[in-house]
């Protein structure tokens, strides 16, 4: 998949897609790849790093000229660094009643090395979720429209756990299953974004993908080993799932204020290849996710603070 952020946006009537992308080759790529299939399209690309809040920031800005209204906010770009199979909890897994469970979302024995970025957070929390947190934030007005709802779509995981996440360390500084706690924490935020903003006319979903073979996946383990084991993952998530995209295109069918705000919505396949998207409830609360909200608009503050300094001291040095 390339785009890492994708959005929608209409204006005087006319459909605009926008890939925000850090990587603009690949962007140009993918841009060239949809007007093959679609001639007629708008679409345009905007550079985003969406673990740098100034890239943040300044893509929002860029937006907000090109734009004045957004109806989809795909929000799809996530990290895994130096992905590691635990293999002691593996074959501790292998013989206990969670073993479909194991090999469903690897809970419990996928491990991560994650590092400090330079503005001082995790990097796993800064791609996965709090970059896009900003940008939402940024993009409020655009999103809060009297005259339509639009929708934020969240590419969560099966891997998100409850049990890699915890409140008094949202960043994961301490643990070893970043990933797991990004995707835990965007399910929380999803919730608590529509509690805030279902009245102002902004939704929010989560989607998961499934099992899709990407670089991340690759990163994993070597790609003809996920090959040989992947009969088995088909068999274990439901025969589930190969395109991963299904879920992401069956949101965008919807009207955003009939979906479940406490439901992930799974890509998933049928054993006679038919591609379908089923919600399935979250293991999250409210009060969990309030909690959380008020972390990060914290977080943000300190964020917005900390740039404000870094210019001053650029001006007054120079
Ligand atoms: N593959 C799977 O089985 C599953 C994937 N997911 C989720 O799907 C999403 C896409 O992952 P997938 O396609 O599998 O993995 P890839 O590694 O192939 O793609 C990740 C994408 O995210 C982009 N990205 C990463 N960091 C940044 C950044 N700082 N700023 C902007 N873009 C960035 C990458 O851009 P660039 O081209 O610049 O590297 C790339 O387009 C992730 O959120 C992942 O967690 C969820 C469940 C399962
Ligand atoms: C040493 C081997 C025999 C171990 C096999 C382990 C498998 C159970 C896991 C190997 C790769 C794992 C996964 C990869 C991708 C994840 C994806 C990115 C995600 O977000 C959800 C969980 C994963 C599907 C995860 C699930 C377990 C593995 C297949």
């Amino acid at each position: 998949m390339f785009a890492c952020v994708c959005v929608y946006c209409a204006f005087s009537g006319i459909g605009l897609l926008c890939l925000a992308c850090r990587n603009m080759q690949r962007a140009e790529a993918a841009r060239q790849a949809l007007l093959v299939s679609h001639p007629t399209a708008q679409a345009t690309l905007l550079h985003l790093d969406v673990g740098n809040m100034r890239s943040v920031l300044r893509a929002a800005e860029e937006f907000k000229q090109m734009c004045n209204r957004l109806d989809y906010l795909y929000l799809n770009a996530g990290i895994m660094p130096n992905p590691r199979v635990d293999h002691k909890a593996f074959y501790k897994g292998l013989f206990s009643s969670n073993v479909v469970c194991m090999f469903a979302t690897g809970e419990g024995i996928l491990t991560q090395e994650d590092k400090v970025t330079p503005i001082g957070l995790q990097e796993v929390f800064a791609t996965n979720l709090f970059g896009h947190f900003l940008l939402v934030k940024e993009l409020e007005p655009l999103l809060c429209q009297i005259d339509h709802n639009s929708l934020v779509i969240w590419r969560s995981s099966n891997n998100a756990q409850r049990s890699a996440f915890s409140l008094d360390d949202i960043q994961h500084q301490k643990g070893r299953e970043p990933y797991s706690s990004s995707k835990y924490a965007s399910d929380l935020l999803s919730l608590a974004l529509n509690c805030h903003y279902n009245n102002r006319g902004l939704f929010s979903s989560v989607i998961c993908p499934g099992l899709v073979m990407t670089n991340l996946t690759y990163g994993i383990l070597p790609s003809f080993f996920l090959a040989l084991i992947l009969p088995v993952m088909w068999l274990v998530e439901g025969y589930s799932p190969y395109n991963g995209a299904e879920a992401l295109f069956w949101l965008f069918m919807q009207k955003p204020e009939s979906l479940d705000p406490m439901a992930k919505y799974h890509s998933l396949t049928s054993g006679l290849g038919n591609n379908y998207t089923q919600p399935h409830k979250m293991d999250i609360d409210e009060n969990m996710s309030e909690a959380l909200y008020v972390k990060l608009l914290e977080l943000e503050d300190t964020v917005r603070k900390k740039l404000r300094d870094e210019d001053l001291d650029i001006k007054t040095k120079n």
